[in-house]
């Protein structure tokens, strides 16, 4: 599966806008550049364009104007199977994302899409389970699982592709507390660039350096998250509440 690397930010958008097929405008020129290796939680209110934004990363939607580059590649037609290969998308529903009998054969399907065979896809597929501590459902069927494990599942199946990117929406959404904590070692133990949609404004501030809101369609705020959400006009403008009595900067200072 290995590619050469491009040149540029993990991930560029330039002045993308987008309505879907009913003629409903969403995006309205959004401007986002990612470093690679950073970690970058987008935030924002109920409709505000977050998942439309993550479905433009890898070519699931196509940009009405403006582009999407990724790794210096514009996403689109000719790019498409390497740009689907470096960049994974983790869906709020797991099982947008598994439909075959066993946790196995989902895990498998993507490697085994771009040529990869025998003892290396085992490899791949339980190295994956392991990173999200699935392993021991590997032979079980993924609709006998809780959404939570499903979801954990759902995660293997993009990292069994070795993304360079990873976007995840509403990660920590249905995860017991153990499992969100786990899943934080897992991504702090990957190298990826990393672009996290959430309404779970403590587990962005934990693991994203960056924030970003989106709000009707275009950016209204790009800082460091503590920054972000320690704006309290900023914050009640765009909808955003941290939990009572949640404060981000002891919360960093607990974790020096
Ligand atoms: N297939 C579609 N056809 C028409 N409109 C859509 C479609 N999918 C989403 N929308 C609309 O686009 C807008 C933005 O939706 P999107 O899911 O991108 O928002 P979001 O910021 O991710 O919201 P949330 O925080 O609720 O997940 C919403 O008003 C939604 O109704």
């Amino acid at each position: 599966m290995s590619t050469t690397t491009q040149p540029g930010p993990a991930l560029q958008v330039e002045g993308l806008a987008y309505a879907y097929p009913d003629g409903r405008q969403v995006l309205y020129g959004v401007d986002l550049t990612v470093a690679r290796g950073e970690r970058v939680a987008l935030l924002g209110p109920n409709g505000a364009g977050k998942t439309t934004l993550a479905l433009h990363l890898n070519g699931i939607l196509t940009a009405g104007a403006g582009t999407v580059t990724v790794a210096g590649m514009p996403v689109g037609k000719k790019h498409l199977r390497d740009i689907r290969r470096r960049v994974g998308i983790v869906f709020q529903d797991p099982d947008d994302q598994l439909f075959m009998a066993t946790v196995r054969d989902d895990v498998a399907f993507g490697p085994a899409n771009y040529g990869v065979r025998g003892e290396e896809l085992e490899r791949c597929v339980v190295e994956a389970l392991e990173l999200v501590g699935m392993l021991d459902a590997i032979d079980q069927a993924p609709h006998h699982l809780s959404l939570g494990q499903r979801r954990r599942v759902a995660l293997a199946t993009v990292l069994a592709m070795r993304p360079e990117v990873l976007v995840l929406d509403e990660p920590s959404t249905f995860l017991d507390p153990a499992a969100r904590r786990e899943l934080v070692e897992t991504l702090d133990g990957l190298d990826v660039t990393l672009l996290m949609v959430t309404h779970d404004l403590p587990y962005a501030l934990q693991l994203c350096e960056r924030a970003v809101i989106l709000s009707d369609g275009v950016i209204a705020a790009d800082g460091p998250t503590v920054d972000v959400l320690t704006d309290s006009a900023l914050m009640a403008r765009h909808r955003l509440e941290l939990p009572f009595g949640f404060d981000p900067r002891a919360a960093m200072a607990a974790r020096r």
